[in-house]
């Protein structure tokens, strides 16, 4: 259940003091961007937004919340928060402006993903649960992605609930990995929930609840005729592929074709070679061979050099947890404030390295596209126009530029997703999201989806925008 307290403290006493202060309604913009790409990637594939936006609907104060907050004591026994303060808070609701990078998308650093525009109340409010969401099913979706690409076609399966940060963690988990290219879920939730194909095999368990191996396979097969995907390895796999092959030639007979084997241990390359001959062999070509087993982009890479004989990967731990990346570093910073005249005045957070500084103004990023490929993204202000061709600096390197010509075709990464508080338009269905996240990634040259020293994608500040941040940092420093 969505509650406004999924946030932090900090939100929540700066809410009081904006509002103690006269500053509630000033007029803000935010965006929500990460410094640096997970995985040493070239890419990220932006997700999340759909759960945030249902968040920002359902933002309210309910009395047990309010009680809860007004149970809340300093150190020295005050009350935290005024009683007038949790009166006007039991009225808020967020009316937002939210533009956003549609989920599936293909993003970069520094790229705002959310641009929030409205109450500085409201939009602080917002900003923990906006991160919690966008951060961990960008880094996901992205994960699955780079999964899926390793595994060139060949389906992946999500089989990583079990292991999954927590039951909300695993469920947007395996959303995530849908969206960044996973066929399915062994998460049964996950598949009412969202409608993603629900997939799986068996366990060990089964096998091992039998005396014999054989009368395991037939009795699984008897059950699931017609979705049996034997685990062979519980004992000695190659004799476990041979009682399997025996299984399937029982199961032609009455009219039905053993689905697959997994494999869950030894050497995946060899034995889904020899498991392949043999059931090659046997007449049974049809049979797909599954692997498993902290499989990761990497070892599915590697295996696929190895010329294993795999059909079908499922991957659980490595991906749902992001291993070897645990978080996005998503930020969400203050980018402008509304003056009394109407115009917008940008802010910015310094830092001693300039590329962490933040960007000022109200942003967009318009994304050049050249014969079906992405050739760059200029991170640019709406409130300041610019001119007919594009230079595009990287913010980590403003030696690294690109030229874009005039007349490029371009499109808008950011869509208005929410006015007012109200969405623009439906939901979009997961199986839109993830055609776009092949899309996107159709149009990103390979050497950008290489795994390992991926090629930097030119994205950046527009050279105005650049300019004017840089004067900013000059005279603030
Ligand atoms: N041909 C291969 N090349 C590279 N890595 C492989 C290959 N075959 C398996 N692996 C990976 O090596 C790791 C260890 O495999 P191994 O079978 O020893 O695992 P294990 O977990 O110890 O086995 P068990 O499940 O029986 O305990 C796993 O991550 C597995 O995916
Ligand atoms: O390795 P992962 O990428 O996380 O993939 C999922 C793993 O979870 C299961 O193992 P588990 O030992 O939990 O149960 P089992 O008895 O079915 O093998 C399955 O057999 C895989 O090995
Ligand atoms: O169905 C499977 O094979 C499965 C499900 C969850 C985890 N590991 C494997």
């Amino acid at each position: 259940m969505n509650s406004p307290l999924q946030t932090d403290l900090y939100q929540l006493t700066m809410a009081a003091a904006y509002w103690q202060a006269g500053k509630a309604e000033q007029e803000s913009v935010f965006h929500l961007f990460f410094r640096r790409l997970p995985f040493h990637g070239g890419y990220a594939i932006a997700a999340g937004l759909e759960p945030a936006l249902k968040w920002l609907e359902d933002f309210r104060f309910r009395a047990e919340e309010l009680d809860y907050l007004a149970s809340l004591r300093t150190r020295n026994d005050h009350p935290l928060f005024r009683e007038d303060f949790l009166a006007y808070l039991a009225d808020v609701r967020l009316e937002l402006d939210i533009d956003a990078v549609p989920e599936g998308s293909a993003a970069f650093a520094h790229e705002p993903l959310l641009r929030v525009q409205g109450q500085i109340l409201h939009a602080q409010l917002a900003e923990t649960a906006l991160l919690n969401l966008v951060n961990f099913q960008t880094l996901v979706a992205t994960k699955a992605a780079r999964i899926c690409h390793a595994a060139a076609g060949g389906p992946v399966f999500e089989f990583g609930y079990r292991r999954a940060q927590g039951p909300d963690g695993g469920l947007g988990a395996s959303r995530a990995a849908f969206i960044g290219g996973c066929e399915g879920t062994s998460n049964v939730l996950a598949g009412q929930q969202f409608g993603i194909p629900v997939r799986g095999t068996h366990a060990h368990s089964w096998v091992m609840s039998f005396d014999d191996e054989q009368e395991a396979f037939d009795r699984y097969a008897e059950a699931m005729p017609d979705n049996s995907t034997l685990l062979v390895d519980t004992y000695d796999t190659l004799d476990g592929v041979d009682k399997a092959i025996a299984t399937a030639r029982t199961l032609r007979e009455q009219g039905h074709e053993l689905s697959g084997i997994r494999l869950d241990s030894g050497d995946l390359a060899w034995l889904s070679q020899q498991a392949r001959a043999k059931f090659d062999a046997a007449g049974f070509p049809g049979v797909k061979i599954v692997a498993s087993n902290d499989l990761d982009e990497h070892l599915i890479e590697s295996l696929r050099h190895q010329e294993a004989k795999i059909d079908v990967w499922g991957v659980g731990t490595n991906l749902v947890t992001a291993a070897d990346q645990p978080a996005l570093g998503g930020v969400y910073k203050l980018a402008a404030l509304r003056r009394d005249d109407g115009s917008w005045q940008p802010r910015i957070k310094l830092s001693e390295q300039t590329a962490k500084s933040s960007i000022p103004g109200r942003l967009q990023v318009r994304r050049f596209v050249e014969g079906g490929k992405f050739i760059g993204d200029a991170i640019y202000d709406v409130d300041r126009t610019f001119g007919e061709t594009t230079t595009i600096i990287d913010p980590a390197d403003p030696i690294r530029t690109k030229e874009i010509p005039a007349g490029t075709e371009a499109v808008e990464l950011l869509q208005p997703v929410m006015k007012g508080g109200r969405r623009t338009g439906p939901a979009e269905s997961l199986e839109t999201i993830r055609t776009r996240c092949q899309e996107n990634l159709a149009a990103l040259h390979t050497g950008i989806l290489r795994l390992k020293n991926p090629h930097a994608y030119p994205a950046g500040l527009e050279e105005g925008l650049h300019e004017h941040r840089e004067k900013i940092l000059r005279e603030l420093r």
